[in-house]
């Protein structure tokens, strides 16, 4: 999987911007945190995520407590953002409560 190219980071990101993910500092990475109304929800949440990742072979670094879940994409095969972290960011943004 490649890196995305800039005018893919330009086209690709914005969207996922707006949603609110975040470029981390310090690495090719993006990063969102959920909130849920109660650890059910969000655990419900990564289960669908989760079922994802494993269809896509592209899996997410997360950290859960409760309700929160917080979310960091990047691909370790290609050491930064691939089209697979745009996919799958997308994907989670589809499932989403907000
Ligand atoms: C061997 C296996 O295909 C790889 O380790 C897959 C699994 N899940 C992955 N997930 C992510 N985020 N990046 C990868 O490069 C990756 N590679």
């Amino acid at each position: 999987m490649p890196l995305l190219t800039e005018s893919e980071r330009t086209e690709q990101l914005s969207g996922l911007k707006s949603a609110g993910w975040k470029l981390v500092e310090g690495r090719d990475a993006i990063q969102k945190t959920f909130m849920f109304k109660d650890f059910n929800e969000a655990f419900g949440f990564m289960t669908r995520v989760g079922l994802k990742a494993e269809k896509m072979n592209h899996h997410p670094e997360w950290f859960n407590v409760y309700n929160k879940v917080d979310i960091t994409l990047s691909t370790h095969d290609c050491g930064g953002l691939s089209p697979n972290d745009v996919k799958l960011a997308t994907f989670i943004e589809s499932i989403a409560k907000h």
